[in-house]
């Protein structure tokens, strides 16, 4: 008898009071994961047998049996068995022994973290299969014959015995011989509060409910039925009966009933007798048929947000019926690497036995990769192999099949059921757009299905928004802002004018939304313009009376003078200075120019590899300064600038400076307003400050007294280790954004640095000293 340590037996004892704790509501799950290793176990064994028909040798039938029953000192048990593929001694080790084989620390992680609302997903994300038997038995016994093969030509049957409490196991060859023929036989002991599976009615319902359907391989279940059978009556003859009195007695007994005794009758029921639901007529299939299936079969303790159940023909010949299913969440690991992985999870079929769910890199665009259909197809031959499907015309047909249906799925919700279509809008909004952008082929469909938030309403199409274009529109307008709102972008000063005079703007705030519309650039053959960029055309201008061409032309002469001074002021930052088209309330804005970046394009490049690109430099420069000649500010700058005296009558150089000064708050504003970065912030709040002092009455010049206390002198203890400062955390802390102190409460008086500040009057003299200290807090910003 040899015995095995468990790797990482803190682990495995950590992992079990986890499984038992938090998923005692979720214990039925524990049948459907061994059915399902089950009928793995027989499908992999149908695989081999293709190349190598010697597996099949050792029992004939290809089955599941399940018995559960009380034994006669009423422990309960369950006994699963399988004529599979069976597992050698270093198998069994490999596969039950050691836990989760990898990726265990990472389970133990979330599953720690995770809280109980949450675990019904655990057995599904992590695939604990086989380790659900302990929620429900104290001990487990796994006896297995692997199947014979070249390699193994004489197997032995093994058994692996683990308690729930135990982190070890143990692994013996079977007293009892090779009695399964081949496969596996799991025995669980049940606990005492689990005996309820005893029931065979509570055991028939969960196969049906869960596992009916997962196996084309028959389940038998095991089911014991009292019944009255006549009892043998020994008919006793003798020669010296009076046959008078014998014949009266017979009448007598002609009337009672005949005798009878309770006898148990043993059966062995097929319990997935009925055609898996995809055989069936759709009409037939509840939704709640259709969502368990689906949470059995892919694992997924969710359920599905959309199904679509259909049969076809490939065209060449192959008819098949198939179930589409949209799951109800894209993990965040989707996104990590969109378009990198191809599907696994479009399970073919062929006659009902399992194929395989891997078709190949290109099964799906990489878009639609989160897929999960079932696909079974009558008329292929069943020894069909992966790579000989590959070759087969079958498989592109099925693909392309596979998706025009997802596509119409999708369409269809769009149009009748707005509720899921905003789920589904949640979950895979940015996945159309990312499709429209990979799938050439399907990009017009893609689209279609793709939703945009506007200044007039939540959602729109692009195909609405044309619709609701106003005369002479030859442009879809749209503003982009990453990470930005909605609700902050309504408000950006390009989209005031085009908001107010009535023209809708689509409001992009993911990054996403940039690349699609960069990508598209039209469509229905009209252009999108990005509103923060020159060559915005309301497309009336034509229909504009001639007043107000005139009044454009009287205006351009008017501040004639403050856009050639303005010119020469912003020349460092913007290549013209204008008068603005779209301005209404906001006195001025930056627009990039045709060839320029938007702020949310610049800060993009500025930190990527473009920044070292020599067009980053020309592209920044790509700018343009609109002034909005309604705007009382620009108004006041124009008089004061008209009224600067010339060279001649001797230049007024303070009022000169002032003026250069409003000047450059003014650009830089207007930069910071229409999304772009100051050249120099610290100069910009420098002259903001001098303004504001000008502004309360305060001296420009009076100095802000910049004593602080000195840093105490170099520490020459070593580094205390033991510290708790050392070790703490700064929460919220992510680098580059924004950046929090932690909270009061964790500050320590000693670690505080004071900062003394005096008040000083308009001469700049200390008025008195406060009574307040101020807390400098660690990073600190303006
Ligand atoms: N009845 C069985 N016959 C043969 N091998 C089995 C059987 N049950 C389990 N195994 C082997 O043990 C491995 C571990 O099983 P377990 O149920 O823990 O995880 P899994 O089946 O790989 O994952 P999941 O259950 O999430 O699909 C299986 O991959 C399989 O190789």
């Amino acid at each position: 008898q040899e015995s095995a340590e468990v790797p990482k037996q803190n682990d495995v004892a950590r992992l079990r009071k986890i499984v038992i704790n938090s998923l005692y509501s979720h214990r039925d799950v524990f049948l459907r994961e061994l059915i399902s290793n089950a009928n793995d176990a027989l499908e992999k064994l149908r695989l081999t047998s293709l190349t190598d028909k010697e597996v099949l040798s050792g029992a004939e039938d290809l089955n599941i049996t399940i018995k559960a029953f009380k034994d006669q000192d009423g422990h309960g048990r369950i006994i699963i068995r399988d004529t599979g593929i069976g597992m050698t001694p270093e198998e069994l080790t490999a596969n039950l022994g050691t836990l989760a084989k990898s990726g265990t620390s990472e389970f133990l992680a979330r599953a720690e973290s995770t809280d109980t609302t949450g675990t019904g997903n655990l057995i599904g994300a992590f695939g604990l299969g086989f380790y659900s038997s302990f929620l429900v038995a104290d001990h487990v016994y796994v006896s297995s014959l692997a199947a014979k093969s070249s390699q193994n030509p004489s197997p032995t049957q093994y058994v692996f015995s683990s308690g729930a409490d135990e982190s070890s196991f143990e692994i013996y060859p079977d007293p009892h011989g090779n009695t399964l023929g081949r496969g596996t036989e799991i025995i669980l002991v049940l606990k005492d509060d689990a005996l309820e599976y005893t029931d065979q009615h509570k055991v028939s319902d969960l196969i049906d409910k869960h596992s009916s359907f997962s196996s084309a391989f028959p389940i038998y279940l095991y089911t014991e039925r009292t019944e009255q059978v006549p009892v043998e009556v020994e008919e006793t003859k003798s020669d010296d009966v009076d046959e008078d009195v014998a014949v009266v007695e017979d009448a007598d007994e002609k009337d009672t009933e005949p005798k009878t005794e309770a006898v148990t009758v043993e059966e062995w029921i097929h319990v997935n007798s009925q055609p898996p639901i995809w055989m069936r007529d759709p009409k037939t299939v509840t939704e709640e048929e259709y969502k368990t299936f689906y949470q059995a079969t892919f694992k997924d303790y969710e359920e599905p947000l959309a199904w679509h159940h259909f049969s076809g023909d490939s065209g060449s010949g192959v008819s098949f019926k198939a179930i589409i299913y949209v799951p109800s969440h894209l993990d965040d690991s989707w996104w990590q690497n969109p378009l990198q992985t191809s599907s696994k999870d479009i399970r073919l079929m062929v006659k009902r036995v399992f194929i395989t769910s891997d078709l190949g890199e290109d099964a799906l665009p990489k878009w639609a990769n989160w897929v999960k259909v079932v696909v079974d197809a009558e008329d292929l031959p069943l020894n069909v192999s992966r790579e000989m499907l590959q070759s087969t015309r079958f498989l592109k047909q099925l693909r392309s099949i596979i998706l025009r249906h997802i596509l119409q799925m999708l369409v269809r919700i769009a149009e009748d059921d707005p509720e899921k279509w905003a789920q589904v809008q949640k979950v895979y909004g940015n996945v159309f757009k990312l499709g429209a952008v990979e799938d050439v082929k399907n990009r017009d469909k893609l689209v279609g299905l793709t939703r945009f938030g506007t200044n007039q309403r939540d959602s729109t199409s692009l195909d609405e928004y044309l619709e609701n274009r106003k005369k002479g529109q030859k442009q879809i307008f749209y503003i982009a802002d990453m990470g930005s709102t909605p609700e902050i972008l309504a408000k950006s000063v390009f989209i005031e004018k085009l908001h107010a005079r009535g023209y809708e703007v689509l409001l992009l705030t993911d990054p996403l939304d940039e690349i699609f519309v960069q990508n598209l650039r039209l469509w229905k053959k009209v252009q999108f313009q990005d509103v923060a960029k020159a060559g915005l055309r309301f497309g009336d201008e034509e229909m504009s009376p001639e007043e107000e061409k005139e009044e454009q032309k009287t205006l351009t002469e008017q501040f004639k003078p403050l856009l050639d001074w303005l010119k020469e002021e912003a020349k460092d930052v913007v290549r013209d200075v204008v008068i603005s088209n779209r301005l209404v309330t906001s006195s001025c804005a930056v627009v990039a120019d045709q060839m320029g970046y938007t702020g949310n394009i610049e800060r993009m490049m500025s930190s990527s590899q473009g920044a070292k690109n020599p067009m980053h430099a020309f592209a920044k420069k790509q700018k343009i300064l609109e002034i909005n000649p309604r705007s009382p500010t620009i108004q006041g700058l124009l008089r004061r600038i008209e009224q600067l005296p010339s060279e001649e009558d001797g230049r007024d150089l303070d009022t000169e400076e002032e003026m250069k000064e409003v000047a450059s708050v003014l650009i830089d504003g207007a930069l910071v307003r229409s999304g772009f970065s100051v050249p120099d912030s610290n100069e910009f709040f420098v002259r903001v400050d001098r303004i504001l002092r000008r502004s309360l009455g305060v001296s420009e010049t009076a100095p802000t007294d910049t004593t602080v206390k000195p840093a105490p002198e170099v520490d020459t203890e070593p580094l205390n280790l033991e510290d708790p400062l050392l070790d703490m955390e700064w929460p919220d802390y992510v680098p580059g954004s924004l950046r929090q102190p932690p909270p009061e409460s964790e500050y320590k008086p000693e670690n505080q640095v004071f900062w003394e500040v005096e008040e000083i009057d308009e001469e700049g003299n200390p008025v008195k000293k406060s009574d307040e200290n101020i807390v400098i807090k660690p990073h600190d910003e303006l």
